[in-house]
Formats: structure tokens, sequence, C-alpha cells
């Protein structure tokens, strides 16, 4: 097992808001209605956000600063600089944004699952060795009907409002079935279409929200001006400067459809269509999905879309979900330019969230022969679906009840075989058995790869607290631990005019373990600590981030 590096106390300390605002704009902070750092957390939205501790047992865990990952944040918006502790590389000149679900109630209703949580957008904006950073609400029509009507308005990842919330804010019960009543809460991930536009999130199609990522403010829905409507969509389209790909699943005629977004237009035209091999059942849930460079793989996983938990008012053990091991699990291949199924093969049952990369095996020749895609698998058990509701986050820290995860490597032989083999990357030993929340170099996106990053585990644990640099040619794990601390996904920027795959740096986001929150850099190639910079308050763990160049 690759040593841990114990990180030290966090150290830095925070610049008084207001002295060094962001280059170019006055601070958000100057505005009404926005908190000033220093001053008692109330702002914009404390109706929302400023309910009293909903348990004595949470109380206390909040006042031992245990809980910062898993507590609402406590404002709307702030903006502010940060002092860093250690040197950031003056080549890292940009801005990275992470999504995350940040606020966990709405008046005295209180969420249960980690996914429900409002969106709440961080900002860390690098320019000559200096990092100010921010954080607002966005304004999805679901955040803002539950802030107006003091309740939970629209279907969230795990809830169902009360019909008479939901019928006095959007006024029909056929908006259950219409898709008025699922949520817009674009709380998962956020991306940079190639023309500049910034779009966050989530699982709903309705949930694509353009947001300014400069101010973070929201600009409004991002309306697809294609007919194809689909009411549901994975949350992690494979985006490049001069596409965006993605899945919608359907669920009356069980399959997928792969669909392409020139860069500039909101428009997506179908690339191809593949159905479901497990029918009668439905699709498998598609969080996420990889790509190599001619291939789109479409996993047809059997943890799939419930028709009956859809329409259910009170959640089931696996949510919209149902385990259909019988039904098969399977991958398609679909070629990107003619959008034909060039393979479609049966695999061993698996559960992920996330692909971590793909590529093609070529034999001596340079005949494409198998496509190889990696994932963060979780042993086929669904059981993390469960260890990711709120009350087990945040009452079995330090016990090890977070299931065991590895990187699942799919091999699919393009030869007509009916079969694919899942084996596994390298001992998951080496990342403390768990694993998720995975960023690779984007310039080997779809290509041949050797490093991935994404969290582990440091056991006992109930939820990924390392930061985890995994060598799949060494087959070996460097591993980033604070103890106590819960970082999210770490995110590799490259360094401009790099060659060697891990020369940049390894971005996350640490919830701290007590009570705060602060940005840390490592090297992505040493993966050592270079930078870190605290926040002057407790940042709930977030989700996906992107990357914003410097015009
Ligand atoms: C945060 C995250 O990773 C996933 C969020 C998923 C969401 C919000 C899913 C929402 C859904 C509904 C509200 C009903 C339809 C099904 C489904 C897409 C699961
Ligand atoms: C945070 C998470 C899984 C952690 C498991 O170890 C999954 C998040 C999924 C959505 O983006
Ligand atoms: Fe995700």
């Amino acid at each position: 097992m690759a040593a841990f590096q114990a990180a030290s106390a966090p150290r830095a300390s925070f610049a008084p808001l207001g002295a060094k605002p962001a280059a170019g704009r006055p601070p958000v902070s100057q505005l009404p209605g926005v908190q000033r750092a220093g001053e008692a957390v109330r702002a914009a939205g404390a109706a929302v956000t400023s309910e009293p501790l909903a348990s004595p047992c949470r109380q206390k865990a909040v006042e031992e600063g245990r809980l910062a990952a898993w507590t609402s944040i406590r404002q709307e918006r702030w903006e502010g600089e940060l002092q860093v502790q250690g040197e950031i590389p003056l080549w890292l000149n940009g801005t990275y944004l992470r999504n995350g679900p940040g606020l966990w109630h709405v008046a005295d209703h209180h969420f249960h699952h980690l996914f429900d949580g409002y969106a709440t957008l961080v900002r860390l904006h690098f320019e000559a060795g200096r990092l100010s950073a921010a954080h607002r609400q966005i304004e999805s029509e679901a955040y803002k009907a539950a802030k107006k009507n003091r309740r939970l308005c629209y279907r969230e990842f795990s809830e169902v409002p009360k019909a008479d919330g939901f019928l006095s804010a959007v006024g029909d019960l056929a908006g259950l079935f219409s898709g008025a009543s699922l949520t817009d809460n674009a709380n998962t991930g956020v991306v940079r279409l190639g023309d500049g536009r910034v779009v966050c999130l989530t699982e709903t199609t309705k949930g694509s929200i353009e947001v300014d990522p400069e101010t973070l403010e929201t600009i409004g829905k991002f309306e697809y001006s294609d007919g194809l409507g689909g009411l549901i969509h994975s949350a992690h389209p494979v985006v490049t400067d001069s596409e965006l790909l993605t899945l919608l699943p359907d669920l009356v005629r069980p399959g997928y459809a792969v669909v392409r977004m020139a860069a500039g237009t909101n428009e997506r035209r179908v690339v191809g269509r593949v159905r479901c091999r497990g029918w009668p059942a439905p699709p498998g849930w598609v969080h996420s999905f990889p790509v190599t460079e001619h291939y789109v793989v479409v996993p047809e996983m059997p943890l799939r879309y419930c028709a009956q938990n859809l329409l259910r008012a009170e959640p089931t053990p696996l949510y919209k979900f149902q385990w259909r091991p019988h039904s098969g699990s399977y991958l398609h291949v679909i070629c990107k330019t003619a959008g034909t199924v060039v393979a479609s093969v049966e695999v061993p049952p698996f559960v992920t969230f996330h692909f971590i990369n793909a590529y093609e095996e070529e034999d001596d020749d340079g005949r494409v022969i198998a496509i190889i895609a990696d994932c963060c698998e979780h042993n086929a058990n669904t059981a993390i679906l469960e260890k990711l509701r709120l009350h087990n986050l945040r009452t079995l820290n330090g016990q090890d009840v977070l299931p065991d995860a590895r990187v699942g490597r799919f091999r699919i032989p393009l030869d007509g075989s009916p079969v694919g083999q899942l084996g596994q990357g390298l001992d998951p030993e080496e990342h403390g058995r768990g694993l998720d929340m995975c960023s690779i170099n984007p310039a080997n996106l779809g290509r041949p790869y050797r490093y991935a990053y994404a969290c582990g585990a440091h056991r006992p644990c109930n939820f990924p607290n390392t930061l985890t640099k995994i060598d799949l040619v060494e087959k070996k794990a460097k591993n980033w631990h604070d103890e106590g601390s819960v970082p999210s996904e770490p995110f590799f920027v490259a360094r401009p005019g790099s060659t060697e795959e891990d020369d940049g740096v390894v971005i996350s986001m640490v919830s701290g373990k007590d009570g705060e929150g602060y940005a840390l850099i490592l090297d992505g190639s040493t993966f050592e600590e270079i930078a870190r910079a605290k926040f002057p308050y407790a940042l709930p763990y977030g989700l996906h981030g992107c990357w914003v160049p410097k015009k």
C-alpha cells in the first residue's frame, strides 16, 4: 500500500473582504443584500439557510466541527480573496468552478439524501499566483419556489413534494407526468461549452442552467432548440471544444439515443440509437458514459430506472431505480460518424456512477480490435446509494461502512463476440478500497492513458476521504489524506505546453474537520501539496467541476 502523506493542520488565514477585490470588478459583497466576510452569517436567502439544526446529536457534531461537508451553506453568496499558504504556479491562470448540492434544507424541511440539496456553485479564480473565491446558489425554479413557499415544490432525487406543495407551485397534477413537476435543481456538474458558455447540469434535461462564470449569476435556463424532448439525460456529457455528446435514455421504448450538440448551437442531433438488451426491463441508469476517438460506449447497467418508483411518493431503498441483475448487463458501442451499433456485449453485473476514460486497443497492424473502458465500480453493489443518505453521512463518521470500490476495467472485443470482460485496473487496496469522483488529463480523453485522479479511502471511513493518483501502468496509487477532512473530486489542470500526462496541478476543495473549508492544490506529478487557501466559512461537500481558462 502506498504511504499516506499526512497533511499538517490548516494554516491559512482569511484576508478581510473588500481589501483586495477580484481584478476588474467591484466585489459582489458591496452589492445590496450580500454577505460580507466577517459579519455574522446572515444574508439574502437567510430565511432558507438559517434554520435551527435538526437534532441535538447533529447540533453537537456541528459544534464539534466534524460535519462541514454535510452541513448546509449558511449564506446565498460570498466573494473574497483567500490568503494562500504555499505557492500557486504562475502559469495557473483561469477559473475553477465546482458545483454540488450545498443546501439540504428549506424552512423546516430537511432533505434526506446527498443528491437532493440545492445547487451551490463555488469559484476559485487564479491569477498571477493569487486566489480569489466565491460561491453562489443557483437560481433554479426549484430553489426559487422552495424559498418563496418555504417548502419543497418539485420532485428531487429522493423526495417528492406533498401534493398541496406541488399543486400550489405548479398548479396541475398532470405535471407529474409531463415533467413539469421534475426538479431543475442543477446540482451535479458544470461544463464549459466550446463556445465559452458555462452550463450547470443534473439528470433532468430541464435542469440545464446557464451561469456567468465570473459573477456566478444565473443567466437562465439553457433551452435546447431541437424537438428531441426527453425528460432525462446523462448528468455527464462529454464536452470538447467542438461539441457536446450525451445520452438520452428512452423509458417508453427502452433504449438510448446518442446525441451531439455542436459548439455555438443549442441544437442536439441524434447520432444513433440503441435498444436495450435487457428488454422488457427499462434502461439502466446512465449517470455517465465513456467515449473513445471513434466510438461512444453506452452502458446498460442492471440498476435500472423503474416506472413505479418514479411515480411513488415515498422513497424506496433504491429511490427511482431497481436492481435487476437477471435482466443482464451490457455495453453497446456506437460509431460516432455512422451512428451504427458496432458491438453489443454482455458483461458481468456492475454498478458505477462515473466512467473514468476509454480507448481503442489496436493489434500489431494498427487495427482496432477492442475497446477498453474504465470506471469507478462498486463491486456490483448498490449499497453505496443508501450510504449517501445524509443521516448516514452525518452519524457514521469514522465507522468503516464505505462499501468497497475499484477501477473496473471493461474490455469490449470488436470481433463480433457476444461477451465482454470486466477486470480491475489495480489492486483496490492501493486506494483503500474506496473509489469515486475521478478525473484525467483532458488531453487523453478517449485515448490510451496512464493516470487517473479520484477520491479514495483511508479506513475506517463512511465516505471517500483521500485524494488518490492512480498509475494504471505501474498499478500503484499515491494518496493524500488530511485526518477528519472530506476532499471533493480532484480536478486536473495541465500546464500550458506540457508534454507529460501528469504535468500540471490537481485542484480539490476540502471540507475540513474543524468546520472549515480550504482550496487545495497538489502537484499533478509528485502529488505533493503545493498550496492551500482557507475559506472564512465551512465548505459543504460538492461534486463536479470544470476549468475556464483565462480569456
Ligand atoms: C446529484 C446527482 O448526482 C444526481 C442527481 C439526480 C437527480 C436530481 C435525478 C432526478 C430524477 C428525477 C427527479 C425523476 C426522474 C428520474 C431522475 C433522473 C432520477
Ligand atoms: C459522491 C459519490 C460517490 C461516492 C462513493 O464512494 C457519487 C456521486 C455521484 C454524482 O455525481
Ligand atoms: Fe457525477
